[in-house]
């Protein structure tokens, strides 16, 4: 097998009729049952979309943080949009205990576990953004004189990829013997997250030394989530066969790379699996300072986390279920998973 994740051309289901669309759609779902991982070329985003996404990115990132500051991420675990600075946010693979499951709460347990987590930093700063018509979880933007432009090209962007969502639900449920439409009814696009991704420059020797990370292995709570990574590399995938061991994801220019999150994992009943991946120093070092520092540059990419609105109940799907595979998961809707996950990885 090779230790490469996957890449296929996505026109090809587009653009394709009823059977090249099926080969398409089973070739998608092969890969999200082995990497868990897949690289989607010729998508219908714009690669303009895709640059004007990381420049305006960056004038965000560039501004100081007394400016990012404005637009900050609310306290706690339970809204996930605006600025988080270096440092608020670690993530992991902590699971949260039973109390966290059903209330989204944390208790003693929750609390110690992250406080250790903490002890190991993200050097990573984020924006989130949902739709504007999400009420639960509004949105937090900058004043509008410090970024012309950015409210309105987010917004617009959230949008295209919430359509571009709609084509992968059509080929994930395809892939996995379902009519096509039949996730449709768990989305409407609304409950997304769009998220800008910055990974100051940094001295090599911090994350070799373990003193802190990018982002530490983690699985995504979505139903899947798109990628865009800039060039600069470093992010990683669980190997499928080794488990402990990762493989790097070379960064495809204007590829959307997409990995099923834990809620699909769940409700495709581990048919499809949720990898855990990572992002720490890029395989080609680039020195850029003077002296006996070796740093890496500065790396940007943008995630989008598809998922379902809050209330839908997740119970296995019915193609994935049989006499040899039971559910293996009782019903659970949205909101209480996704509040148990968020719990921990917030302080
Ligand atoms: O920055 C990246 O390439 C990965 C980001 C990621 O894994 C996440 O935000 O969940
Ligand atoms: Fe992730």
């Amino acid at each position: 097998m090779s230790a490469q994740v996957p890449i296929i051309d996505f026109s090809r289901f587009i653009g394709g009729d009823a059977g090249a669309r099926l080969d398409v759609a089973k070739e998608i779902a092969d890969a999200f049952r082995t990497y868990g991982f897949v690289h989607l070329t010729n998508h219908p985003i714009p690669p303009s979309s895709i640059s004007m996404a990381f420049r305006q990115s960056k004038l965000f990132f560039d501004l100081p943080v007394s400016s990012k500051s404005k637009a900050p991420h609310p306290p706690g675990f339970k809204v996930h949009r605006g600025y988080s600075h270096i440092g608020l946010e670690k993530i992991s693979n902590l699971t949260a205990s039973t109390n966290g499951f059903t209330n989204g709460t944390t208790n003693g347990t929750d609390d110690a576990k992250k406080a250790v987590a903490h002890q190991i930093p993200d050097l990573k700063e984020s924006y989130d953004i949902g739709s504007e018509h999400n009420v639960e979880q509004p949105n937090v933007w900058p004043p509008p004189n410090l970024l012309p432009g950015y409210r309105g090209f987010m917004t617009g962007f959230y949008w295209t990829l919430a359509e571009f969502a709609r084509e992968i639900l059509r080929a994930l449920a395809l892939g996995i013997g379902l009519e096509e439409e039949h996730l449709f009814k768990f989305y409407e696009g609304e409950h997304n997250q769009l998220r800008l991704l910055h990974y100051p420059e940094v001295e090599a020797r911090i994350l070799e030394e373990g003193c802190a990370t990018r982002i530490s292995a983690h699985c995504d709570w979505s139903a899947f989530t798109m990628l865009f990574q800039d060039d600069c590399g470093g992010l990683e995938v669980e190997s499928p066969t080794t488990p402990g061991k990762f493989i790097t994801v070379e960064p495809i220019e204007h590829a959307c790379l997409v990995n099923i999150g834990d809620l699909m994992a769940r409700w495709s009943n581990d048919f499809l699996k949720s990898t855990s991946h990572r992002v720490g120093l890029p395989p080609l070092l680039q020195n850029r300072c003077a002296g006996d520092k070796r740093t890496t540059r500065s790396r940007y990419s943008i995630a989008y986390f598809v998922t379902t609105p809050p209330d839908a109940i997740i119970e296995c799907l019915p193609s994935c279920i049989d006499e040899a595979h039971p559910a293996k998961y009782a019903p659970i809707t949205q909101r209480e998973y996704n509040l148990a996950k968020a719990s921990l990885s917030y302080l």
